[in-house]
């Protein structure tokens, strides 16, 4: 019997650069849940090659039509939908986001010049540390319009905060909405007052002390878990995050989500990536929401910015996009 015609449907084609823990978790989301073909792409020797054949191994029982590949050459993401970026260091107990600035500043921009030579008309999504310079950098270097280009971050923090309330309330996670607005650092801004248990702010539910404790553990969820795993960082919730992202552009969900967008004149901000509340659609980021903020918080955001602005002067003035 011949099937040569029967394929299964084409998919949108989703490059991830950068194989570690993020990447090639992201890899095995995205195809499991039937999202997209991946391309993972890595320099480290044969890794995205073997964690490709692995994932594809794995479809006999997941059951889904999606490929992965894992390839050093770029050649091979050529006419991509999404080039998602993860390439580059993690931190180590003890460093802040900030200390992985010159060395990953150098790897984001370099990957994402080498992919969109071969995508011009790609969306980017970057992950890599420090999320809201890196995105920047990559945007600079790629001559995408601004909408193009995105970090993700603000998921993931409001997703611990999400998990923190339910645990700390006993109610589902699926009744929990969570906003956290900022640079993805020690000065991130959670909005208890833009967070929510079916509708009702948390501020109506938990006392004043509690929800500090909640928004401190949210600032640190990233560097509680680098101290717990000694190497490494977090990348389970951190590839769900990605995910989210990825498959609301290219099912053009129009999910409304914190993310760092380019920001020109939103929130009193301009030239600059930041985390606010963002409608993604199959163009990129379709709208950027402007929440009425308190003068307190306002402030926050401010504060977080200029933290995001210093870095972004560091970079320009050691060596130039
Ligand atoms: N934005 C966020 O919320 C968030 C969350 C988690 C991790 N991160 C960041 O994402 C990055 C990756 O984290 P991870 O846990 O996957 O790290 P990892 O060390 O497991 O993986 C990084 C991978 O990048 C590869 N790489 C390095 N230079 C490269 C290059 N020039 N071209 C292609 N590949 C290259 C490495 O070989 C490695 O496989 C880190 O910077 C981390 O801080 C950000
Ligand atoms: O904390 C890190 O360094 C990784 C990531 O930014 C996180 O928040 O988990």
């Amino acid at each position: 019997m011949n099937v040569q015609y029967c394929h299964p449907a084409p998919a949108s084609k989703v490059t991830i650069i950068g194989a570690g823990n993020v990447g090639s978790t992201l890899g095995q989301r995205l195809v499991e849940k039937d999202i997209a073909d991946v391309i993972l792409l890595d320099i480290d020797p044969g890794r995205p090659q073997g964690l490709a054949l692995d994932l594809m191994e794995a479809r006999g029982v997941e059951r889904h039509d999606r490929t992965i590949a894992g390839t050093d050459n770029y050649d091979l993401t050529q006419d991509s939908d999404i080039i998602v970026v993860t390439a580059g260091l993690a931190r180590k107990p003890g460093m802040s986001r900030e200390d992985l600035l010159k060395v990953n500043a150098q790897i984001v921009m370099e990957v994402t010049q080498q992919a969109i030579a071969r995508s011009p008309d790609a969306i980017v999504l970057v992950v890599t540390n420090p999320l809201d310079v890196m995105t920047y950098l990559a945007w600079k270097v790629s001559g995408l319009a601004p909408r193009r280009v995105m970090g993700m971050a603000g998921v993931l923090d409001a997703s611990r905060f999400q998990t923190f309330i339910a645990l700390e309330l006993r109610v589902s996670i699926k009744d929990v909405t969570a906003t956290v607005l900022g640079g993805h650092g020690d000065l991130m801004v959670p909005l208890p007052r833009y967070s929510t248990v079916n509708g009702i702010p948390i501020t109506e539910l938990l006392s004043a002390e509690t929800i500090d404790r909640l928004v401190e553990r949210t600032k640190n969820g990233g560097a509680e878990i680098v101290s717990l795993m000694k190497a490494g960082s977090a990348y389970f919730a951190p590839a769900s995050s990605a995910c989210l992202m990825v498959e609301s552009i290219l099912f053009n969900q129009a999910r409304i989500v914190p993310a760092a967008v380019y920001l020109d004149g939103e929130y009193g901000l301009a030239d600059i990536f930041l985390g606010v509340p963002a409608c993604l659609k199959r163009d990129g980021v379709a709208q950027i929401l402007e929440l009425q903020l308190t003068e307190t918080e306002q402030a926050a955001l401010q504060k977080s910015a200029e933290a995001v602005r210093q870095n972004l002067d560091l970079v320009a003035s050691g060596f130039s996009p």
